[in-house]
């Protein structure tokens, strides 16, 4: 379907954000007001530029308290409206958007807006546009749809038609299944926004955390199916107001912006197939992959010198080689494997790429393509496995690998020099890893939500349980992404702003990786005779620990020799512990008894002594 965006959504000047919305490949764009005000350039330069980029202006927003206006300023505001009216037809733009009044002053009266709303009409006849009338979820009297629909149907007139805007219609909880008997000529205008929920007023939810479909909590599907019941096949634009939107680079957030519409226009479909019946052929499709099955490898930042490879080889991996022609180590462990790589930049924290299996590495790789996800080209050498990979928004290089059930995978062949496989590398014949139980990536506070965005759409990853974990230096948002099978789990954490002091802070957002072992009590004994630095908690932990839970004091003293932290569910018991970061990144080791969560309990311990760890220097 013809693909638009509201100017409002992006940071930068006028001409900025154009070109901004023509490189992701929009259709056309809404032109909020404030932002032809403030632009230098001449209503016919913008015109022009706007054609030149070949976008359309589809929609001139927004024209506010026009409607229930009191009678001594009704001719006022006539004037007002069809000077807007005029601006819009010079600009090329069909339809004005009129909001639904907020002022004080509103007359309270439909008969009074039905009135008004015909002269409205008129009165763009006259300039040939057409108005949308849209309820914002505040406004005065009219919140609805239903209302405003009711209005419109009422006013009977040819130029006016209704705006749809997904927020304020999902975020009153609002039923929007009664959209599909509306006859769609009368729809005017689509806006979609998504937004996490929330317990604040509607005007402050919307106005600062509206995000791109798919990103937040909304369910926009029942939406889109009675939108498009009604045969409409206007624009289907983004509209969102979103207070770190605005000050990120506008070229990434147009892409991320198409990348929803993409997503969502595909989720529509299947859904609609799904319930037997026939998308309309408008909606764009992306290529069908299913979710990622595991991990095939991570690799990780290696600067020489670090202490990385001995930690490694003392958790029981084996170092399986160099490769034949690139400064990348492997070490393995069963299914396990992970790469160091020398050479790989580490802005951020360590883990610099993630494999993951999936079922068909040509239908993931299109499917990434068809979401605008941007490819790395890496070089390869002759007889060297071709692995496609794609740049996640934290940098983080994503790589799709074919399933491996036995075995190792074919590139495992181009590191050389190493000791051979083996099945699990037990460190006395018992303890061992048995796989990557999550991997847990610093992201920046910036590109948080195209991150969710990017992880789900491409990969099947589902956000599950956000967390908010204090720690000395601030609050670190911390967010699960899983997929439907429970096998793949990554845990994105978001940093503070960088502090004055951000090199101390920066080496504590460590990346981690953690790995599952059938018996943590014995693999951290083990750790502890070799000499391995393990995290240290403190005692105040393990007497909470012993108030809360139902564990006797021989274990709390054991867990407090081990350094092994505890929690529960509903359903089972967790057992955890940590290296000391190496670099900027630390293992994590687990033990899972049909527990689900995280030890989001012990994260703010965990994380006040990684803190004095890194004080300490170590
Ligand atoms: O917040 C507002 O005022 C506003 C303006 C125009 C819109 O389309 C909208 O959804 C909200
Ligand atoms: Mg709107």
């Amino acid at each position: 379907m013809h693909t638009s965006i509201a100017t409002v959504c992006l940071s930068g000047t006028l001409e900025q954000k154009l070109h901004a919305v023509a490189a992701a490949g929009f259709d056309g764009v809404e032109l909020f007001e404030n932002d032809l005000i403030a632009s230098t350039l001449s209503i016919e330069a913008i015109r022009a530029m706007t054609e030149d980029l070949g976008l359309s202006i589809d929609l001139y927003q927004p024209l506010r308290d026009v409607e229930g206006v009191p009678e001594e300023k009704w001719s006022a505001t006539l004037a007002r409206a069809s000077a807007k009216f005029r601006l819009a037809a010079s600009l090329g733009a069909p339809t004005v958007l009129v909001c639904s009044s907020v002022r004080s002053d509103t007359v309270q009266d439909d008969a009074v807006i039905v009135r008004q709303l015909r002269a409205l009409g008129d009165e763009a006849n006259r300039a040939g546009v057409t108005i949308a009338y849209e309820a914002l979820a505040w406004g005065r009297h009219v919140s609805t749809w239903d209302h405003a629909w009711r209005l419109v149907e009422a006013a009977d007139h040819p130029a006016v038609g209704l705006c749809l805007d997904s927020f304020h219609i999902l975020s009153l909880g609002s039923d929007p299944s009664a959209i599909a008997q509306i006859p769609g000529e009368k729809i005017l205008f689509c806006q979609l926004a998504d937004a996490p929920s929330m317990q604040l007023d509607v005007l402050s939810w919307s106005r600062h955390h509206r995000v791109f479909p798919g990103q937040g909590d909304f369910d926009l599907v029942p939406f889109m199916r009675a939108l498009l019941a009604t045969g409409y096949d206007g624009p289907l634009s983004i509209e969102v107001f979103n207070d770190v939107f605005r000050q990120i680079d506008p070229v990434a957030n147009a892409i991320d912006a198409r990348r929803s519409l993409l997503n969502l226009q595909n989720a529509v479909a299947n859904a609609i197939e799904l319930t037997g019946g026939e998308p309309p052929a408008g909606l764009t499709r992306v290529t069908h992959s299913r979710p990622a099955e595991d991990f095939s490898f991570v690799e990780l930042a290696a600067s020489p010198g670090q202490e990385l490879p001995a930690v490694l080889i003392s958790l029981g991996f084996r170092f399986r080689g160099r490769h034949r022609t690139k400064p990348l180590t492997l070490y393995t462990q069963g299914v396990i494997r992970l790469v160091l790589n020398e050479a790989a930049a580490q802005d951020l924290g360590s883990i610099v790429g993630i494999g993951f299996e999936v079922p068909s590495v040509d239908a993931a790789s299109q499917r990434a393509t068809d979401l605008l996800a941007m490819e790395v080209n890496r070089s390869t050498d002759a007889g060297e496995e071709l692995l496609r990979v794609f740049r996640a928004p934290d940098g983080t290089e994503v790589s799709f690998a074919a399933e491996c059930l036995t075995g190792d995978p074919g590139w495992v062949a181009e590191f050389v020099g190493g000791e051979p496989a083996a099945r699990t590398a037990p460190l006395d014949g018992v303890h061992h890893l048995e796989q990557i139980d999550h991997v847990s990536l610093a992201q920046p506070w910036q590109h948080f939500d195209e991150a969710v965005l990017f992880y789900k759409s491409l990969l099947g990853l589902r956000p599950l349980s956000s967390t908010d974990v204090a720690d000395a230096h601030g609050l670190i948002r911390s967010q699960v992404m899983q997929t439907g099978s429970g096998t793949v789990t990554v845990v994105m954490n978001v940093l503070p702003a960088a502090p004055a002091n951000a090199k101390d802070i920066a080496d504590q957002y460590a990346d981690h990786i953690a790995f599952q072992t059938p018996d943590l009590r014995g693999l951290a004994r083990a750790l502890q005779s070799e000499g391995v630095p393990m995290l240290h908690i403190p005692a105040n932990y393990y007497d909470d620990l012993e108030a809360r839970f139902d564990i006797t004091r021989a274990e709390r003293l054991e867990l407090q020799a081990l350094n092994v932290l505890y929690d529960e569910d509903e359903r089972g018991t967790f057992l955890q512990a940590y290296t000391i970061p190496v670099g900027k990144v630390f293992v994590e080791l687990v033990q899972r008894d049909r527990y689900s969560g995280f030890g989001a309990a012990n994260s703010s311990v965990r994380r006040a002594a990684q803190s004095m760890a890194t004080q300490l220097g170590r």
